[in-house]
């Protein structure tokens, strides 16, 4: 087994926490310089970046005399809003007299779970490559609903990771790596060099953000990397406020926690349909259905369909559960939920004479799904429990 971050890595995701560039008065200039001077170095060396940058929130609420993490959604909203400018000034002002361009790009879920929006945000990025222009990625925080959000830049940094088609995708925090317990509340912790693959018990071992300014902490760093291990890129995860620490990772000094890839990479429209595209309902399958899926490999029929739950469009992605609800795998589906209701449990052949029309024999192509384990685990979203948070 490969137990080495790949070599030759030319493409680059990094992933900038709240906790590094910025503390409760707002951005910190001196770390923005390391990291600035740092990625200069990089790109100076061929590298091409492409940095997810958080902080637009932190940079923005001492102007709404926030202390501490905002405590409604308009509020978050708003400073995002004083400081996505900021933040975007401090990256210019840093890396502009070194002749390096920037563009701001704010993404929502939406934009990458629609596949028109998501090749389209792919050409950008990558016309801002060719021309030597660093990209410097956010959530679009002031216009986002709760159910149109990433949640996190972790995972954002993770879909930009695929959408780049990256080979290495960094995360800087305020902690060296992963450690076996939180350090904050653990003292004899210890750093994990080398992550292989993520499984329960690395999972077990990472808990949520220790700091009012990030958020998620090790879990949604993890998961993230897990996503970005399905789609065949690395993950390390750094202290960012270690000055220099970026440029010895890159001169292959031991540093951080390296998450290896996953041997079976997930083909990049595959690992959109399980990461990217939000589900919009579910298909129960019959016995029949579920071996053919699972196990032979084979798209889902009507015939195989018991009952169908939610509303959903053409094109839409939904769940394909057992009759206990268990989701066994993703996939987009042909027909919508209006038209599905009057062909389930019907053979192939049928369709045309009961719609009038057929889109194919198959409710969902098997090119189109993704199996168990590959899909993401469901957890909370942490912002999006707190009390009193409400659109
Ligand atoms: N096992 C762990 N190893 C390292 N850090 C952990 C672990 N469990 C929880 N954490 C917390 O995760 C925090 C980093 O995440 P977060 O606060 O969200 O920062 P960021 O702004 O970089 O995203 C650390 O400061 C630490 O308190
Ligand atoms: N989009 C938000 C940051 C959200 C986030 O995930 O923060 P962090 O855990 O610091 O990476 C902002 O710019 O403030």
């Amino acid at each position: 087994m490969k137990k080495q971050l790949p070599a030759d890595i030319r493409r680059v995701v990094i992933k900038i926490g709240s906790t590094v560039i910025s503390d409760e008065t707002g951005l910190d200039n001196k770390m923005l310089d390391a990291i600035c001077e740092d990625v200069h170095q990089l790109l100076l060396r061929g590298h091409e970046v492409i940095l997810v940058s958080s902080a637009a929130v932190a940079a923005g609420k001492a102007d709404l005399g926030i202390s501490g993490r905002p405590q409604t959604i308009p509020l978050r909203q708003a400073a995002a809003a004083i400081g996505q400018s900021r933040l975007m000034r401090a990256y210019k002002e840093r890396l502009r007299p070194h002749g390096h361009k920037v563009a701001q790009v704010l993404l929502t879920r939406d934009d990458l779970a629609n596949r028109r929006r998501y090749l389209n945000a792919r050409n950008t990025l990558m016309t801002l490559i060719e021309h030597q222009v660093v990209p410097i990625i956010n959530e679009n925080d002031t216009v986002v609903v709760d159910e149109l959000r990433f949640g996190d830049n972790d995972n954002l940094s993770a879909m930009t990771a695929n959408l780049a088609e990256a080979g290495l995708l960094v995360i800087l925090s305020d902690v060296n790596g992963l450690y076996d317990r939180d350090p904050g509340r653990h003292h004899d912790a210890r750093l994990i060099p080398t992550v292989e693959q993520i499984d329960a018990r690395i999972e077990a071992m990472a808990g949520e953000s220790g700091s009012s300014l990030g958020t998620g902490g090790m879990a949604t760093k993890l998961k993230a990397a897990k996503q970005a291990a399905l789609c065949g890129t690395a993950t390390v995860i750094l202290n960012g406020r270690v000055p220099g620490n970026l440029l010895r990772l890159f001169n292959g000094e031991p540093v951080g926690t390296s998450i290896l890839p996953a041997q079976d990479k997930l083909a990049a429209r595959k690992h959109w349909i399980a990461f990217t595209k939000e589900p919009r309902g579910r298909l129960l399958l019959d016995a029949g259905a579920l071996k053919a899926v699972c196990d032979g490999n084979k798209s889902l029929l009507p015939s195989g369909i018991s009952a169908i739950e939610g509303r959903f469009e053409r094109g839409d992605a939904v769940r394909l559960c057992d009759l206990q609800g268990l989701e066994v795998a993703r996939g987009i589906v042909n027909y919508a939920e209006a038209e599905l209701q009057q062909i389930l449990g019907r053979k192939s052949s049928e369709i045309a004479a009961i719609l009038g029309y057929k889109y194919g024999d198959e409710v969902v192509h098997r090119d189109n799904l993704v199996l168990q384990p590959e899909l993401p685990d469901e957890g909370s979203d942490p912002e999006m429990s707190e009390p009193g948070e409400k659109n």
